[in-house]
């Protein structure tokens, strides 16, 4: 975890006190800093209020300039990716949020693992390369690398990866987030996940360095990983695949598709699994055995179908959301004993 390869250094020189006004430099050297914006939209849950600054990570020298605007004029900063295990508060988020998504989702081969550096990162970004024909593979033994930005969505880097017939990112084929948030959380489903195949992460540290780290260095635990401990802000992953049989890994990814879709209530929004797995136990089945499909509070309901989606069934607000989450909590301590924690991430101002 020692390889910090470049310190950003911050410019004081700004004598004006007041965040709002020196955003409009930023927004008018182009960056675009959004006021006001309504986070339902940026969430698959559909409910939370607005942000008071805005920010779609585009490119990393913009990143730095608005998290420089950011400590400056001591604003808080939110990280969010594709929105899909957050729940945010009707009166929304005070201060900066940042959100990595489609204009920073670069996914492409690489020849040989990046050094662990600046460096590293930079010469990944300039040598991507497109399909799998061109790296020439003999046989599945071999290490194939590909690099991700944060904000593409883990299915597409599924799809990248089974389109090039590469074999061992199938599990995330249906998981609605983003891969910062992936890598994050250690996302995972039907019994694999991001620990898996990430080999390598760079992101920044809350100084602003640019860290790396690399294997066990990331430790990756049921959904949680270094990043947690060190309030990192991923940047990019290197994932490790191996050529596989096209059919085989279609007829995996089907098989999923089909299970996500028998048992999961894909058709509202939500936020996935509510609760983590408790210890020897099942969030969902605790609950259903508690006689809880249904319980409703305002528009948000357990689902009938899995009773460990809490699903939006009409114009939900979040404090449904969250009465919810408080009576399932509270039912299933004193009919089993059992304390859920929630896995979703409950953020912005309460
Ligand atoms: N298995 C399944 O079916 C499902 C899995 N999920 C998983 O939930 C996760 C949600 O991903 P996503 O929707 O993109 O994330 P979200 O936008 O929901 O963000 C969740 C949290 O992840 C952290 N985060 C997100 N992006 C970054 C980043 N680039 N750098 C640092 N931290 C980051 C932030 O944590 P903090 O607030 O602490 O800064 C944030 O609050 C994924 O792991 C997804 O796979 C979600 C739904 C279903
Ligand atoms: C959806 C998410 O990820 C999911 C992931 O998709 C699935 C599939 O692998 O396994 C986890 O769900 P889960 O623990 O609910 O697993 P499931 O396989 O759906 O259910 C576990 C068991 O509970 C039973 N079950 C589930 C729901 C229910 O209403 N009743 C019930 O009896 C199922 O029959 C099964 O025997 C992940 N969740 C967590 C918190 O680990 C997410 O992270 O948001």
């Amino acid at each position: 975890m020692d390889n910090i390869e470049e310190k950003i250094v911050f410019n004081n020189e700004n004598t004006n006190n007041d965040p709002k006004t020196a955003v409009n430099s930023l927004i008018d050297k182009g960056i675009n800093i959004r006021l006001n914006e309504e986070m339902s939209q940026h969430c698959t849950y559909k409910v939370g209020g607005p942000a008071d600054y805005f920010y779609l990570v585009d490119n990393l020298e913009n990143l730095k300039d608005v998290l420089e605007w950011a400590k400056e004029f001591d604003v808080d900063v939110t990280v969010i990716g594709l929105g899909s295990n957050l729940l945010i508060s009707d009166k929304g988020i005070r201060g900066l949020v940042i959100a990595f998504a489609e204009n920073f989702s670069r996914i492409g081969f690489l020849r040989a693992l990046p050094s662990p550096d600046f460096d590293g990162l930079i010469s990944a970004q300039e040598n991507l390369i497109e399909s799998a024909d061109l790296l020439e593979i003999e046989d599945s033994d071999e290490d194939v690398y590909i690099y991700s930005e944060a904000g593409a969505p883990l299915k597409e880097l599924s799809k990248f990866a089974t389109n090039n017939s590469m074999t061992g990112l199938e599990y995330s084929c249906g998981i609605p987030g983003s891969v910062g948030g992936g890598v994050y959380m250690n996302a995972g489903a039907y019994g694999r996940m991001t620990a898996d195949t990430c080999v390598q992460t760079y992101y920044l540290s809350p100084e602003l360095e640019l860290k790396v780290a690399s294997g066990e260095e990331q430790e990756f635990a049921y959904r949680e990983s270094i990043f947690h401990k060190e309030h990192g802000i991923i940047l990019a992953s290197i994932f490790k695949v191996n050529k596989g049989e096209q059919d085989l890994i279609n007829s995996m990814v089907a098989d999923l598709t089909n299970r996500r879709n028998a048992s999961q209530p894909l058709e509202y929004p939500s936020c996935g699994s509510v609760f983590k797995r408790p210890e020897g136990y099942f969030a969902g089945k605790l609950i259903m055995d508690s006689g809880l499909k249904g319980f409703r509070v305002g528009g948000a309901e357990v689902s009938e179908k899995h009773a460990g989606f809490i699903v939006n069934v009409d114009n939900a607000k979040a404090t449904d959301v969250l009465a919810v989450i408080k009576h399932v909590q509270e039912t299933v301590k004193k009919d089993h004993g059992v304390d859920l924690e929630t896995e979703v991430r409950i953020i912005g101002e309460w």
